[in-house]
């Protein structure tokens, strides 16, 4: 359905100037459309997917156009020749104000943006050797007849918009594009699992700007006139982010459709409302009806009126007959050394204001071992597993992951390493679908695999066979948002074995899991266990425990207090003391 009205919108847009040659004004509205589309659904991909809001986007057309304009009246070569470099730099100074801002979140990200374009007006308005100071540069017409002067750039617009569509859109399926989703809903639990949250925030700010940039090149040479004031207008870069708000943002084709509206109005305002003070008052009032009544934009909210309208029928998982595929044949047997310290903790403390959380703990899970640390609630056991994971930093001590000291490395490396976890309280990205949830991870930090498909292939495939095995592949399509709590605790353990972990930390895996379930919850453990994994499980229900895991540590106050069997353990007077009470005896 989708495919069809994209393909009839385009094949209109395409024969329209064949079919109206002679009308230069709607050409023109509908280029500057085209050129409106290019800009948001490029900002779409660190704004939308990754949930950075940039409101200083249209700079990137400022450098684009100015690149282009320099390049042409110094050496006099033709703007379009030249046009692809105004996208080089648009991504070179992406990238180097990139490692920089996306350092900052929130509204701190979104002030910088506007100060960055502000700053970029500015410093070319000082650079008049090169680039004419507030005089601005004046290019040569362009060589075809007036006649049909805009049609050549009407292509060259919707050619362009069909490839940043097409490039945003093959982003989003990638495995690198769910990192951007998973960054914009949860950017701690990405980094968790993999996610080289860094790294990717800095790719996708450079490469929303690249097609933007080359669109700036052309426009220079669209408008032969190009100045500070123009190129820089902080009211081109808020057009932009309403475009992207009304359409849609975070979808493929909603900063499109926002695009043409938000362009339509504009003309509206410059033709009845007699230019610039009319626009400005029409977005403001837009602006406001989108974030008060279309929230989500006008996309979605016609994509969820029509699924009311024709809802697909679920088939809901029968749980009485999951976990039947056997982890055996799923999970890739890793290196086994068993008995060999894999996590090593050693003297760590972290501190809360006056409360210590964590007290000097010593602790050492070894290889192919479940390990189980119990404990009182608030004994600082989440803490721990926040610490190993690299989600906190320790104010001293030293944890070692197979002989490496990892409590330097960020969280991702920790990931890349084999070290998986998951959340007392579940983590899930809400609004992603169950499937692309557990694609999500990433192994390794190469290319590679950030760049394969998330949606169909191999990772796609491997995904499926995770959920089947924690008996949720019927599910695979609906949003996680949608799973029941105990679901989606099998979902993030599905999750974290795509990280094809050496060591899983499991907080609390039994919370919230249906009673039924738990014995086929454990075999699942058990089997991963007999694949090579080693577990390191805090968990309450003391019977699972002690069923489950051997050994058994005992945390308190902030250090471990006992180690040992199970056996041993549930007869320990101090551990009766501190935690298990008579009753499990
Ligand atoms: N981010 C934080 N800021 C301040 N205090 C914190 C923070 N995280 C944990 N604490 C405190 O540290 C102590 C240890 O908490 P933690 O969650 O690690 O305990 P726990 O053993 O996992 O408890 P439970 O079994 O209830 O999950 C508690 O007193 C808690 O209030």
């Amino acid at each position: 359905m989708r495919r069809v009205v994209v393909a009839v919108c385009l094949a209109g847009l395409l024969l329209y100037p064949v079919v109206n040659p002679w009308q230069p004004y709607p050409q023109a509205v509908l280029l500057l459309a085209f050129l409106l589309a290019i800009q948001a659904s490029g900002w779409n991909i660190i704004s939308g997917y990754a949930g950075y809001i940039s409101l200083g986007h249209s700079m990137f057309l400022g450098l684009g156009s100015y690149t282009v304009g320099i390049l042409a009246t110094r050496w006099g070569v033709n703007p379009l020749l030249v046009a692809p470099l105004g996208g080089v730099t648009a991504v070179v100074i992406a990238l180097l104000i990139g490692s920089v801002v996306l350092r900052t979140r929130g509204h701190v990200f979104v002030i910088i943006t506007i100060a960055m374009l502000l700053a970029a007006q500015v410093l070319v308005t000082n650079a008049g050797s090169l680039t004419q100071g507030s005089d601005g540069i004046t290019l040569e017409l362009p060589f075809w007849s007036r006649d049909y002067q805009n049609i050549p750039f009407y292509y060259l617009f919707l050619g362009l918009l069909v490839v940043t569509v097409a490039f945003s859109g093959w982003l989003r399926r990638t495995k690198f594009g769910t990192g951007l989703v998973a960054i914009r809903e949860d950017e701690g639990k990405a980094a968790s699992i993999g996610v080289n949250t860094t790294r990717s925030k800095v790719t996708a700010y450079a490469a929303s700007a690249f097609f933007i940039g080359v669109a700036g090149g052309v426009y220079a040479y669209y408008l032969t006139f190009i100045n500070p004031a123009g190129s820089f207008a902080i009211l081109g870069s808020v057009t932009i982010v309403l475009a992207a708000l009304a359409g849609g943002r975070g979808t493929l084709y909603g900063p499109v459709v926002g695009a043409f509206l938000v362009q339509l109005l504009s003309e509206a305002a410059t033709v009845y409302g007699g230019g610039t003070q009319a626009r400005v008052l029409m977005f403001g009032l837009a602006l406001v009806i989108v974030v008060l009544f279309l929230p989500r934009g006008i996309l979605p909210t016609v994509q969820d009126w029509w699924r009311r309208r024709h809802p697909v029928a679920v088939q809901y998982t029968d749980q009485e007959g999951a976990l039947s595929r056997a982890a055996a044949t799923i999970v890739e047997p890793v290196r086994r050394e068993p008995g060999k310290p894999l996590l090593e903790v050693r003297g760590v403390s972290k501190r809360f204001g006056g409360l210590t959380a964590v007290d000097n703990a010593d602790l050492t899970v070894r290889e192919g071992s479940i390990t189980a640390l119990i404990g009182p609630n608030g004994s600082g056991k989440t803490t721990l597993f926040n610490l190993i994971s690299g989600g906190l930093t320790a104010d001293s001590g030293e944890i070692r992951f197979d002989g490496q000291r990892i409590d330097t490395l960020p969280p991702w490396t920790r990931g890349h390493l084999g070290l998986g976890r998951t959340y007392q309280v579940t983590r899930l990205f809400k609004n992603m679908t169950v499937q692309e949830n557990v694609v999500a991870p990433l192994p390794d930090a190469r290319w590679r695999t950030m760049l394969s498909g998330a949606v169909k292939g191999h990772e796609a495939e491997r995904a499926r066979e995770l959920l089947d095995l924690v008996g949720l592949g019927r599910m695979a399509h609906q949003p996680a948002g949608a799973l029941s709590y105990g679901q989606q605790k099998l979902v993030e353990l599905a999750q974290v074995l795509m990280l094809e972990p050496r060591l899983i930390l499991l907080d609390e895996p039994a919370g919230g899991v249906n009673p039924s379930l738990l014995d086929r919850l454990t075999e699942v453990i058990r089997e991963v266990n007999a694949r090579g994994v080693t577990f390191l499980v805090v968990e309450h229900n003391i019977p699972l425990v002690l069923d489950l895991c051997d050994p058994v540590i005992v945390f308190s106050r902030g250090a471990a207090l006992a180690e040992g069997p199970p056996e041993i353990i549930r007869q320990d007077p101090l551990v009766l003391d501190a935690y298990l009470g008579e009753a499990v005896v």
